[in-house]
Formats: structure tokens, sequence, C-alpha cells
């Protein structure tokens, strides 16, 4: 029996929102078993996507000479180096993620966080950073619209300022902001590696307390940052968990979303 329109959108409401942030390490290797995987998770889930594109940038300055730099994770974002930004993230890589979606039979629309005021963004630092932004609004009604029609949102982390001016967004960080405008309740950093490392075992669970101390001991750098730091300031009342997993294998095991679990810490019954 084929269900109603009106059926669909409340079957479609009840479920729960899934962002899943895709890293630019991961975007060319994404294996078939974790689109498989995805499909199963979109039968549960409203899935939003966030994509990065670090590597794909780096790549393109290098050709053209660009020097880059880097601020704890944050790429120094020049008008010229913005330009660069601008094709790779709201162009290359936004159109190589949609099609492979696409490919997979899975309908999605891609769209710059610089279009309908959907992520909307402050300068941090002009003069150490230049163009780079810390998200301090989210069109979250835009977001809803496009899955009401049942399509994924692929959105490219670029935002734009008050007045205009469009700035460069490091990807972990607008995909927290877009879980948490829309009440998600699961965050998933897809990315090159299994989870949280320490050494070569990997950490099943661990609390913000924890991640300070990894950062501080230097069990966490570089890249790994960012994601710890967003997926911190993410945990809210409705997101409990935010999860650091691998693109090259599938995301669940049986009903259980594998890599490592961010979660809040829980004091004496309480969770905070
Ligand atoms: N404790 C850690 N566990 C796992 N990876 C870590 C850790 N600390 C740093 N990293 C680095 O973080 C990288 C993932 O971040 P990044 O390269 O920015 O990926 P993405 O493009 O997916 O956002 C890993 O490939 C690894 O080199
Ligand atoms: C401000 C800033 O650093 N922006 C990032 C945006 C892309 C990104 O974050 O991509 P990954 O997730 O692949 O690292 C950059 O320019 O590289």
């Amino acid at each position: 029996m084929t269900m109603s329109k009106s059926m669909q959108a409340i079957e479609r409401k009840q479920k729960p929102v899934l962002v899943i942030k895709l890293g630019g390490s991961m975007i060319n290797h994404l294996s078939e078993s974790f689109y498989k995987s995805f499909c199963e998770l979109k039968k549960r889930y409203q899935c939003v996507v966030v994509h990065g594109g670090g590597p794909a940038i780096t790549a393109l300055l290098e050709d053209l000479d660009i020097k880059g730099e880097f601020f704890e994770g944050l790429r120094k974002t020049t008008a010229e180096t913005l330009e660069v930004v601008t094709m790779t993230l709201g162009g290359t890589v936004s159109a190589q993620v949609t099609s492979a979606f696409t490919k997979q039979g899975v309908p999605c629309v891609g769209l710059k966080g610089s279009d309908g005021g959907l992520l909307q963004a402050r300068l941090i630092d002009e003069e150490k950073l230049g163009f780079v932004g810390e998200i301090e609004g989210v069109n979250g009604g835009l977001i809803q619209q496009i899955l009401e029609k049942d399509y994924i949102p692929v959105i490219a982390p670029l935002a734009t300022t008050a007045d205009g001016q469009m700035v460069n967004v490091n990807a972990d960080v607008a995909a927290a902001a877009v879980a948490n405008a829309l009440n998600a309740e699961k965050l998933l950093f897809v990315t090159d590696v299994p989870g949280i490392m320490n050494e070569d075992e990997i950490i099943e669970r661990t609390t913000p307390e924890e991640i300070e101390s990894m950062i501080t001991a230097g069990v966490i750098y570089g890249g790994m940052i960012p994601k710890v730091k967003s997926a911190v300031n993410a945990l809210s009342e409705h997101l409990h968990e935010v999860l650091v997993v691998s693109g090259e294998q599938s995301l669940v095991q049986g009903d259980v979303i594998k890599g490592t679990t961010i979660h809040q810490t829980v004091k004496e019954g309480v969770v905070k």
C-alpha cells in the first residue's frame, strides 16, 4: 500500500535530524559500505550533509603558487585565497559530493552557506585570519524546506556577514552550528580515521574534560582539534552525542554507529 503525501510528511517530521560532516580528507574515498549505511540511516533520520574540502583548496592554492597559512586549524583567507576557497567549496567539491550521492540514488541539493542567508557569520579576527567567519545565525527554515521535499541538503561552509561579505568557515564549525540550529539528535564527523585514537587504540567513548586533557597532552592534534572543539561546543540538551567515524567503512554495525562517541559528562546523575 502506498502512503499518502500527508502521512509521508508526518512520518518525516517524526524522524530526528542527523547532521553528517564529510571531511575533505574522505570525500573522494568514501566506500560503497559508507553509502549503503548512509541509506540505512536515511530511513531513521532526516539527514543533512555539510562538507569540507581543505585538501582540494590546498592543492589548488599550490597549483596557483599562492602561499597558505593556518592558525589553530583555520586557514588565513586573503581576498585571493577566498576566491580559490569559493570556487573549490562552492564549485568543484560541492558538485563532486552531490554527483556521488546522486549516483547512489540519493536525491540531494547542493547549497553554499552563502545562499539564502543559510549561514550568517561575523569575521573572527580580520587582521590575523582575513575573511574567516564564525557562525552567528543559521537559516534552519531553508534547510527544513529542502528536507520537506525529500532532498538531502548538501551544504558548503561558505557564509556571509551582515554587510554581505563572503567568508570562509571551517566545515566542522559549520556542521556544529547547523546541528544546533536544527536541534539535531546526532552529529557525525566522517573522516579518514576510525575515531579518536590514543596511539593505536580507538577511544570508544570520551567526555569534554578528557578531550581537553588529550589536547594538552598532544594525543589530539592538527585537524582533529577543530573537530573535537566543535563537537564539545555542539553538545546540548538536544544533542547528547557527537561521533567521529571513518568514511572508509560502514557507519553502522547493527543499529549502532561505529567510531568514537563524545558525550556529556555525567556527574551524580546530572548531565552537565
Ligand atoms: N587523536 C587522534 N586520533 C585520530 N586522528 C587524529 C588524532 N589527532 C590528530 N589526528 C589527525 O586528524 C586527522 C583528521 O582531521 P582532518 O585531516 O582535518 O580531516 P577532515 O578533512 O576529515 O576534517 C587524522 O587524519 C589525523 O591525522
Ligand atoms: C576557515 C577554514 O579553515 N576553512 C576551511 C574550510 C574547508 C574545511 O574545513 O575542510 P575540511 O573539513 O576538509 O578540513 C579551509 O579553508 O580549509
